[in-house]
């Protein structure tokens, strides 16, 4: 054995010699008949190949190498990258690195060009009367269906050279190649039934190979059918996704606008961009495969059909379709409409949920869960109702098409399929063959079952793809459900975006959006109102409530202002008008131009802590990599963190880089003073702080103020509190006068104030009196009572239940206390 395959080895060895001689050989004989030139040309070419792919690949491989790493950093501080064209780059977390996604934004023209599809369609759509875009007629399968869908495709498909287009291409490919495999497979069958019955061994054989092989390529055709319709309908999903949030999250404040002022899509726009988009892009991709193939499977079966079986079975089942089709779609329920209204209450059912996880601790505090289950139960009652009503108009529904497709449709497909043996006139191809093959019993019948096969096969594949045409009647209608939500959503963002509000007939409110005629001057050194009224807005189409009449103040650099009043008075109010969240309805407002560095920040009322790092709550709405660019390091956030009182934080929490539910975390006082670190790492021109120091106790209170006038931060503050005066220069105080609508503005200080306060001070010293005449008489009852205890003039003893321990404590004992 070891012999031989000794023997083995040398005859390879020698065929290998062999060949390699032979090839150097021939090389050595090229090389030597080219000139010398050729070959110094040739080696310089080689050597400069190797040297710069090597140099390629270097790079490459270092490029790769700094992207991983830039990748994992930016995860691990939750940043991103800003491109020159306006776009961002982010990492996401993949398998076991990250992978690069880049953002592009939508351009601002985009919008402007859509606006047209989505706040004017056209008046035969009957999508309201142009100036309202949310759907006004059922969702159905209507005109204004097909303007919704339209439209919708313009977004998801925008070009024709789109990645989704070339999707859509190749998903179209492989379903006429499923037809194409539907008709060879018909074919085969027929065949092998043939051979079969006529005994021909070899032919069946060669035909289940034939099958075997056939069938690996359809099921592979199938397996990319199904992935292609999925990557159709993420890649519709990410489209749609990318626009709304380009149109919902920008500096016009749709996500604000849309459910505060608004109000077109209920509550808020989470049910629409996450479930009611995912339906509608899935249903989106599947119709693609469920109408476009049938309908294409229904041409080249009925043609062949037709070929076969002749003119009078294609009738027939022509005629078959259009009656099903009309009777489907007249006794269908109103599938659209009832998956509208089945998704708002999903939607509602959701949102309620959200805010109970929002609020678990006020709602734990108060022991409310009985409550909250109580709304929780309602709310899902009435979604389970409105299911099973649905449920019920299912069953009727699907008995009859079941009955009609599935039963009805077989036994006329039976008779169109013996039409070429029972009227081979009519018969097409069969019915030729039945009447020119009189001579060979056997081989008639045997063509017979062959025909039938094919027949009965093509038929089963045409009743298949009717049928499923037939049902996707249903999905149509329910497709018409999921985009009509979708076009909701879409039109009432760009009415909020393009402040598209126009005054109805019959409409008369005095504070309306369509009436809103005040001006915001942005690019001002202050923060000014001429006469502003300050206006609490309602909900699209209702009209605003005034809280003021006519507001008028001025703030200039370093002269700071206080906003005092009561509860609900408006101070609030103020600062939303000046941040742009609230219309300014009439008058002038002018503020510095940008929002944070070099401009205006806001530090709202309920402090607000971001997902994300420690580092990002310091220095939100920034990510790591604007920090970097601002020259800023950790060190800078130390010492600001100090400054606000936090500079334990890094320690207690484990590091700049540790994540947490900061919100939890934190306590009431902390989360204020994380707002003042926020202002001092922006250090804006000018702040406004809307109850920022409620839960902070006094001492800190006055640093953090100090601090931030140290920086040139110029302070308005909203605030009951009335020992905040000493940090500021000037009072707005609201809700003055009988009715509390009127305000003052007033320097702080004045000798007008000098007089007020020592009002109050002569006020309280009055009080003190009071309170030291009522010590003098306690004293004198208490005298008075003890001398219940004596008798003769001597003390009596203690009572003997009274203990040594148990002594009684006295009223003054226990004021002190
Ligand atoms: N998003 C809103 N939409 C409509 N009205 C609102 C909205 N937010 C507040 N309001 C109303 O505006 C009025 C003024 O509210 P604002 O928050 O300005 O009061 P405030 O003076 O700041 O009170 P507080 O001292 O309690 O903070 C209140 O009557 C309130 O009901």
């Amino acid at each position: 054995m070891a012999a031989q395959s000794n023997l083995r080895r040398t005859a390879a060895e020698d065929a290998l010699a062999e060949f390699l001689e032979k090839w150097t050989g021939i090389l050595g004989k090229r090389l030597r008949s080219t000139s010398r030139t050729t070959r110094t040309l040739a080696t310089l070419s080689l050597a400069m190949s190797i040297i710069l792919g090597a140099e390629g690949s270097r790079r490459w491989w270092k490029k790769r190498r700094h992207e991983h790493e830039q990748g994992r950093k930016l995860v691990r501080t939750n940043s991103w990258l800003h491109n020159k064209d306006g776009s961002r780059t982010i990492y996401v977390p993949y398998k076991d690195g990250t992978s690069k996604v880049v953002i592009n934004t939508t351009k601002p023209l985009t919008f402007e060009a859509h606006r047209r599809l989505f706040l004017n369609p056209p008046r035969v759509s009957g999508l309201g009367d142009g100036t309202v875009p949310s759907a006004q007629t059922k969702p159905g399968l209507n005109l204004a269906f097909l303007h919704q869908f339209l439209s919708l495709m313009s977004i998801m498909i925008p070009r024709w050279s789109s990645k989704e287009a070339g999707l859509l291409l190749s998903h179209g490919v492989f379903l006429m190649l499923r037809t194409y495999l539907s008709l060879v497979v018909a074919r085969l069958d027929g065949e092998l039934v043939r051979d079969l019955v006529a005994g021909q061994g070899k032919a069946f054989l060669w035909g289940i190979v034939k099958w075997c092989g056939l069938g690996t390529f359809a099921s592979y055709t199938n397996a990319m059918i199904k992935f292609l319709e999925s990557k159709v309908s993420i890649a519709f999903r990410t489209r749609l996704t990318r626009y709304i949030h380009d149109i919902y999250l920008n500096e016009n404040l749709n996500y604000y606008k849309l459910s505060n002022l608004d109000g077109g899509v209920g509550q808020g726009a989470d049910q629409f961009i996450t479930q009611d988009l995912t339906l509608f892009c899935a249903s989106a991709a599947n119709l693609y495969s469920s109408l476009g193939k049938p309908f294409v499977d229904i041409c080249v079966f009925s043609f062949q059909l037709y070929r076969s079986l002749g003119p009078l079975a294609w009738i027939g089942l022509m005629s078959n379709y259009f009656l099903t089709a009309s009777i489907l779609r007249k006794l269908s329920p109103p599938f659209g409409k009832l998956k509208a209204v089945e998704g708002r209450k999903e939607g509602d059912f959701r949102s309620l949920h959200a805010r109970l996880i929002a609020n678990a601790e006020e709602v734990a505090f108060y022991g409310g869960a009985e409550m909250e289950k109580t709304f929780l139960n309602k709310e899902y009652k009435s979604l389970k109702s409105w299911m099973e009503g649905i449920y019920m108009l299912k069953i009727r529904y699907n008995i009859l098409e079941d009955f009609i497709l599935k039963y009805s449709w077989s036994a006329y497909g039976y008779l169109l399929a013996s039409l070429p043996v029972f009227l081979p006139a009519w018969g097409g191809v069969g019915g030729a063959a039945e009447m020119a093959e009189g001579g060979e019993k056997g081989g008639r019948e045997r063509n017979r079952m062959k025909s039938f096969i094919t027949n009965k096969r093509l038929m089963l594949s045409l009743a298949d793809a009717g049928g499923r045409m037939m049902y996707s009647i249903k999905d149509l209608a329910e497709l018409a459900g999921y985009t009509s939500r979708v076009y909701t959503l879409i039109s009432t963002l760009h009415r909020v975006h393009a402040n598209a509000y126009y005054l109805r007939s019959g409409q008369s409110e005095l504070y309306s959006l369509s009436d809103v005629q005040g001006t915001i001057q942005k690019g001002f050194d202050g923060v000014r109102f001429e006469q502003v009224p300050v206006v609490a807005p309602g909900l699209w189409p209702q009209g605003g409530e005034e809280l003021l009449e006519s507001l008028s103040m001025i703030v200039r650099r370093g002269e700071h202002l206080l906003i005092s009043g009561p509860n609900g008075v408006g101070k609030s109010a103020i600062s939303r008008i000046l941040a742009g969240l609230w219309p300014v309805y009439r008058g002038l407002v002018s503020r510095p131009k940008s929002i944070g560095e070099d401009g205006i920040m806001f530090l709202p009322q309920r402090p607000y802590l971001s997902p994300g790092t420690l580092r990002d709550q310091v220095i939100y709405p920034d990510g790591h990599v604007d920090m970097r660019e601002k020259r800023k390091s950790e060190n800078d956030l130390q010492k600001i963190l100090e400054a606000a009182r936090l500079g334990y934080l890094p320690d207690r929490e484990g590091g700049w880089d540790t994540r947490k539910e900061w919100k939890d975390v934190l306590s009431g006082g902390e989360k204020q003073r994380m707002q003042f670190a926020r202002l001092l790492y922006h250090e804006p021109q000018y702040a406004i702080i809307d109850e920022g120091t409620s839960a902070v106790s006094s001492d800190v209170e006055g640093l953090l103020y100090e601090t931030c006038k140290e920086r040139g931060i110029t302070l308005i503050t909203i605030s009951t509190r009335a020992s905040l005066k000493k940090y500021h220069t000037y009072n707005l105080q609201l809700g003055v006068g009988d009715d509390a609508d009127s305000w003052e503005f007033e320097r702080i200080g004045t000798e007008r104030e000098k007089m007020q306060v020592e009002k109050e001070v002569q006020d309280l010293r009055e009080r003190l009196a009071q309170v030291d005449e009522l010590k003098k008489r306690r004293e004198e009852i208490e005298k008075e009572l003890n001398a219940v205890w004596t008798e003769k003039g001597d003390l009596l003893d203690a009572p003997s239940y009274i203990g040594i321990d148990e002594a009684p404590v006295s009223s003054e004992e226990s004021i002190e206390a």
